[in-house]
């Protein structure tokens, strides 16, 4: 069982953000979690990494509680968080570069380059980047540590509609090839549905868990499949749930 959320709650002093949250998350699955503002999504994923503990209940990743950040489980935000005073390449090899200097495996960050349609690019400092580009760098940065698990807090929430729709199909394709596990937050209802393997929808602020279903769509995904009567019967219950 890799990822075990087991009767979790967090409180920020008297206010109740997750209220006995639970949830098993298996290896090589791409889990969305679905939520309105506030629902404490982003504080589900901030204990997964290991930056805040619960108040009650526990979080374990193979069997150990997850206690502190790893290299195990790395986050992407929504803000990509590129230094700006490294190439693009150097970018993507930052984390390589803090666990061993010397031994940096440059065929993996070339590679990464190559998977991201980023090639031609090493050299430009993330400035001269888009939006989406800098996505993707954010997005190299993190699998270049070989995570057991990636984590991803509303990826594409700063990008606009065209470049979010870009990055959906983008993300589609790569997940096709790398087959990770992910947890990936969002709170825009077909993205959850297209990207995911199984969708949880949280409740209001206190988030629990409303609705957990495997999202009835083959692979590969298209955008076509959101008028998929399975796609809009999933949506419905979803958006029932949202609108609560
Ligand atoms: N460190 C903190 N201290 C106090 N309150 C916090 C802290 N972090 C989050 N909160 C509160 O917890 C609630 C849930 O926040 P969280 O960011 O997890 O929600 P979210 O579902 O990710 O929302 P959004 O989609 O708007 O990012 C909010 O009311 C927020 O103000």
């Amino acid at each position: 069982m890799p990822i075990l959320v087991d009767r979790v709650c967090k409180d920020f002093g008297p206010l109740r953000v997750l209220d006995d949250v639970s949830l098993t998350i298996e290896d090589a699955t791409f889990v969305t979690i679905l939520g309105s503002s506030g629902c404490g999504k982003s504080t589900l994923l901030n204990m997964l990494a290991g930056l805040t503990p619960p108040s009650a209940g526990r979080l374990t990743l193979d069997g150990s509680n997850v206690t502190r950040p790893g290299p195990d489980r790395v986050v992407v935000f929504q803000q990509a968080g590129l230094y700006p005073w490294l190439s693009l390449r150097d970018n993507i090899a930052f984390g390589l570069r803090m666990k061993s200097a010397r031994s940096i495996d440059w065929a993996r960050v070339d590679e990464l380059i190559e998977v991201m349609g980023l090639k031609g690019f090493e050299n430009h400092r993330t400035y001269e980047l888009s939006g989406g580009m800098q996505q993707r760098v954010a997005i190299a940065r993190a699998l270049v540590m070989r995570p057991r698990v990636l984590l991803m807090d509303e990826p594409f929430g700063a990008l606009d509609a065209q470049t979010r729709h870009t990055m959906q199909q983008f993300l589609l394709g790569l997940w096709e090839r790398i087959r990770a596990t992910v947890v990936f937050i969002t709170h825009d209802i077909d993205e959850a549905i297209l990207l995911g393997d199984r969708l949880i929808v949280m409740s209001a602020r206190p988030g629990r868990v409303a609705l957990e279903r495997v999202v009835p769509l083959a692979r590969p995904r298209h955008w076509d499949m959101t008028l998929d009567p399975e796609f809009l019967d999933l949506k419905r219950q979803a958006m029932a749930i949202l609108a609560a």
